[in-house]
């Protein structure tokens, strides 16, 4: 057996009669990091649900760290750190109420909280309300959200949406530093150029089907520089 941290076999996806997503087996080695890519409606956000176990796949088995959600829901969330997208936290608190609150729903202590906001550069403005925050800085704050427990799989839908090119560039940063603590990670995003900087591994989608999937440095050596650009367009364009 290998060391995967994800598993993922036969999974497929219908939401009454649409084929949301394609039946197909994905497995994930642990500290590695995967991008998913594709465009609106491609069905990347669905694909996360299932992962973190928040819808169940229509057909398929999941399974992080060898660990199946029906056997273990509980185990299974453990092991997990997501940030979804689209959410608001309440605007009334302020962000160190909102990270604390967090934090002791999971028994992390204050320290953890603070270390987190540092990570994402939310200290200082941490008695701010979240009302007075910017897009970004409620992505950051959710971002600090998913990793406050160190989570052995952050899962991140759309993570850079709303990030400013010197946050989103951070972002990639980022994740290769949890790369390098043993973080095996998966975000799913429409900047190629973020997966190519950060991901060891790609999977493109497109209308719900796995049109590829493979290591980003393989895609780069037969593509040259833009890579998963050109990948991408070409597949698009074969479709
Ligand atoms: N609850 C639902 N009911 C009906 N259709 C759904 C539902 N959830 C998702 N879909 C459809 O499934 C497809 C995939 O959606 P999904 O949100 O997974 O795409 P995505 O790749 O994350 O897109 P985006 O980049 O726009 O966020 C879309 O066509 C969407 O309309």
């Amino acid at each position: 057996m290998g060391n995967e941290m994800i598993d993922m076999q036969g999974v497929s996806q219908k939401i009454g009669k649409q084929l949301i997503v394609e039946p197909f087996d994905y497995k994930l080695e642990q500290g590695q990091v995967l991008a998913l890519c594709g465009g609106n409606g491609a069905g990347k956000s669905t694909i996360i649900r299932m992962l973190v176990g928040i819808s169940q796949p229509t057909t398929g088995t999941v399974e992080v760290g060898g660990v199946k959600w029906k056997q273990d829901r509980k185990r299974y969330a453990e092991n997990i750190g997501y940030m979804p997208d689209d959410f608001n936290f309440g605007a009334t608190l302020t962000a160190w109420e909102t990270i604390r609150f967090y934090a002791q729903l999971k028994g992390i202590k204050d320290a953890r909280a603070l270390e987190t906001l540092e990570l994402v550069d939310l200290a200082e403005v941490r008695h701010k309300k979240v009302a007075a925050f910017s897009k970004g800085m409620r992505q950051r704050l959710l971002f600090a959200q998913a990793l406050l427990a160190k989570p052995a799989l952050l899962v991140m839908d759309e993570p850079t949406n709303g990030l400013d090119p010197y946050w989103t560039a951070t972002f990639a940063q980022l994740v290769l530093q949890l790369k390098a603590e043993g973080h095996t990670i998966v975000f799913s995003t429409h900047q190629l150029d973020v997966a190519a900087e950060a991901a060891d591994e790609a999977i493109f989608l497109n209308h719900g089907r796995i049109l590829s999937q493979g290591r980003v440095s393989e895609y780069r050596q037969a593509n040259g520089e833009h890579g998963l650009h050109q990948v991408f367009t070409q597949l698009i364009a074969n479709q």
